[in-house]
């Protein structure tokens, strides 16, 4: 299924175990693509799901092929907590990815863990616009917000995305790139976020959704119904491509 207009691709594979690879695929054809054109590949990942549906890229062909000395990787939303802690975006990350490929560790951009809420997405929007300001994170010259290469989502059940929920203020916070939410209903409740602006800047955005926990947000996102109030995920709108990664169990919904 593909959408011109939006720019919205669905690829629904049989498994888990399938999506897993053709996500690989395309998260390691869009390495290259950036590779080449700019001469870095800006990445951003989540926490949840989304590290183990990347598991394939530590695995021959990839741990060989990609070129990860390009990579810069930064998180879309963190839990406050020490990096050590086992809420963390960031230790979630390096356990499940970062140890197991070659990307230099000063192109690992984790949020400041000593820092108070506010504190880490103030410095964290610092460290982005310092990133811009020396070319190595794009800027969207259609809404002047950081333009990353690749965003890997997931979504959860009531169809959050980052640290973005239904209802929240920040859903409208159109200025900050990168803001704080104390409480969120997903635990724990410090956290910080991307914005909308910044999410949506974005060229592509790969939205990862397996199993049967989201099956009703995947159909409010994606079948023929009509929403009162927009789901989260139904505000994602990057400017190049948005690609759902769903395997049969998330889209059993939308094939009825
Ligand atoms: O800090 C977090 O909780 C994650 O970054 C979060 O935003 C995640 O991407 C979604 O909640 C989906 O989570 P699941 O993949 O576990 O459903």
């Amino acid at each position: 299924m593909a959408d011109q207009n939006n720019k919205k691709v669905v690829k629904v594979s049989d498994t888990e175990q399938d999506v897993a690879v053709s996500l690989a695929k395309y998260v390691a054809d869009l390495s290259a693509k950036f590779a080449k054109e700019r001469g870095s590949f800006t990445v951003v990942l989540s926490g949840g799901y989304l590290i183990d549906s990347i598991r394939k890229l530590t695995e021959p062909p990839y741990v060989d092929s990609v070129e990860w000395s390009k990579w810069h990787v930064f998180w879309v939303d963190e839990r406050v907590v020490p990096r050590n802690h086992v809420d963390s975006n960031y230790k979630l990350a390096f356990d499940g990815f970062l140890s197991k490929v070659p990307i230099p560790a000063g192109q690992v951009y984790a949020i400041n863990d000593a820092l108070s809420a506010e504190g880490a997405a103030e410095d964290y929007q610092t460290v982005l616009k310092h990133l811009v300001d020396t070319g190595v994170l794009a800027k969207s010259s259609v809404t002047g917000f950081p333009k990353f290469d690749l965003m890997l989502l997931g979504m959860g059940p009531d169809g959050h995305v980052a640290s973005l929920f239904p209802g929240h203020q920040l859903l409208e916070e159109n200025v900050k790139w990168v803001t704080h939410i104390m409480d969120s209903p997903k635990l724990p409740p410090q956290r910080i976020t991307f914005t909308f602006p910044v999410i949506n800047s974005s060229a592509y955005i790969a939205m990862v959704v397996c199993g049967p926990g989201e099956v009703d947000a995947v159909y409010k996102a994606l079948g023929k119904t009509e929403n009162p109030e927009l789901l989260p995920v139904q505000r994602v709108t990057p400017e190049e491509e948005l690609r759902w990664f769903l395997d049969k169990v998330a889209a059993s919904k939308l094939q009825e």
